[in-house]
């Protein structure tokens, strides 16, 4: 486990003009996961975006986001040290595997090819370092984007339904490697789904959003 950390959200309250779109309060440990729930419309993606800085100025937004016990809500979106998870692995295509994994890598780290090949290997991808992504399987390229964002060392992890575009069978195997490292790497990670599967598996506690 790397340095634990801890996120907290006190009294988040999301506003599109004069309608509240979520209300929130939570607290999130190290290698925790919480599971927001809602159905579409809900403000799941707007939740997410509001914290990693980067909510359409349509909303109105007020609460902290205290990561470690510092606000960052006032913080731009590069320095606050949250880590993202989409449905698409938005894998780099004019970069191979390890280009990929090279650049989550801080620029601070010494042992990068040696890093890239471990971290390759802890996703069962072990030579596969100078493939073209275009190459992979679906659910190779979520490992791929699921490791470029923890060798990013990011101190929280946002997951916006990471499992939706991947098969039934794929889909269960997928979610324990990310709950998995996430929990490892001490992580605290919020998690949006309109999956009940996901949220069983992600195993901590579930918020549901009203619309
Ligand atoms: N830029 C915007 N300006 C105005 N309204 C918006 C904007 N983006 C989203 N909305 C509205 O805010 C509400 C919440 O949208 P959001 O995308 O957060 O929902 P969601 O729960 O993630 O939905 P889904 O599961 O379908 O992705 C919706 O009613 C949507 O129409």
């Amino acid at each position: 486990m790397t340095a634990p950390h801890r996120l907290e959200l006190r009294d988040i309250c999301i506003s599109l003009g004069s309608q509240v779109l979520l209300e929130l309060d939570a607290e999130i440990g190290p290698g925790e996961v919480l599971t927001v729930m809602g159905p579409s419309g809900s403000g799941k993606s707007t939740l997410l975006a509001y914290l990693a800085g980067f909510l359409a100025p349509d909303f109105q937004a007020r609460g902290q986001v205290l990561l470690d016990g510092q606000d960052i809500s006032p913080l731009p979106a590069e320095k606050r040290g949250m880590g993202l998870l989409f449905q698409d692995p938005l894998l780099f295509p004019h970069l191979s595997v390890a280009g990929n994994l090279r650049f989550g890598l801080p620029r601070s780290v010494a042992d990068k090819a040696q890093r890239v090949e471990g971290a390759l290997a802890q996703i069962g991808l072990a030579g596969f370092a100078d493939r073209d992504p275009a190459t992979l399987s679906g659910g190779q390229k979520a490992r791929v984007a699921l490791m470029r964002l923890l060798l990013s060392a990011p101190c929280a992890v946002l997951l916006d339904e990471p499992f939706s575009k991947l098969d039934t069978n794929l889909r269960h195997e997928m979610r324990q490697l990310v709950f998995d490292l996430l929990r490892e790497a001490g992580l605290p990670s919020l998690l949006v789904t309109h999956d009940r599967e996901d949220a069983e598996d992600a195993g901590g506690r579930m918020i549901e959003l009203n619309h």
